[in-house]
């Protein structure tokens, strides 16, 4: 299946689940993400978001909802598939949208975001989703020619404060901006009504990550509540 910006319909109003393990911890398999995607999907997950190569490829023969692929190389910086060869190999391993740092920082190849979209529209069927930390980031990034923008490092630039829930502020920027392509709300969602308040202030589809697929995450905010 090839996805196409007009495919991405599928996806408004959606939940997209992301299902990351890091370095070092016990879920950090391949097969693992696979599993946690396909218990997404039955949840009602509309697309799903993965880190790495492998994870990629596992995660597309066990779910048949669209594939949301980035892979993560260091943790500063530009970091989120940093240059057009990581997003290739992203693309090559499967992913029918490759998420990209989709910021106005200078890349690692020494490519311009526009030149990096190009790339991938020249070289597979992938669609591009720009994760973008300001209002800024989202305006170049549809000029770029990116499919899909999300708001993934807001609070993670310098460029945003790190809001305890989703930048709200941020998503209706954007939204009322009207800049012609689904705005995705991905970053610290972390219940069902963040989901909501984020579709309200404009959101196309949401991504929630840490909220539904890393207990590590989620015991500790139990344990701190209760400490408390
Ligand atoms: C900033 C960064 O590195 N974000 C990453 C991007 O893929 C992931 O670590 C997040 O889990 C993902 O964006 C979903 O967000 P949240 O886990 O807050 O629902």
């Amino acid at each position: 299946m090839i996805l196409t910006p007009e495919g991405l319909q599928t996806l408004r109003s959606q939940l997209i689940v992301s299902c990351q393990a890091y370095p070092g911890e016990p879920m950090r398999d391949p097969r693992t993400t696979a599993q946690v995607a396909a218990s997404a999907v039955i949840g009602g997950a509309a697309a799903i978001r993965v880190q790495g190569l492998a994870d990629v490829q596992f995660t597309r023969t066990a779910v048949e909802v669209p594939v949301i692929g980035l892979w993560k190389d260091g943790h500063d910086g530009v970091f989120i598939t940093p240059t057009l060869r990581h997003a290739l190999a992203i693309a090559n391993a499967g992913a029918h949208v490759v998420a990209i740092d989709g910021t106005r920082r200078e890349r690692r190849d020494g490519l311009s975001l526009s030149e990096t979209v190009a790339g991938i529209h020249a070289e597979s069927h992938a669609l591009v989703m720009a994760d973008c930390g300001s209002f800024d980031d989202a305006v170049a990034a549809v000029e770029a020619g990116a499919d899909l923008i999300g708001t993934t490092l807001s609070g993670y630039t310098g460029e945003r404060p790190k809001t305890e829930g989703p930048d709200l502020a941020l998503l209706s920027l954007i939204a009322s901006a009207d800049l012609g392509k689904p705005l995705i709300a991905e970053g610290r969602i972390h219940t069902p009504a963040h989901a909501r308040q984020a579709l309200d202030a404009g959101a196309f589809a949401v991504v929630v990550g840490t909220a539904i697929t890393h207990p590590a995450s989620i015991t500790g905010w139990f344990k701190g509540a209760m400490q408390a």
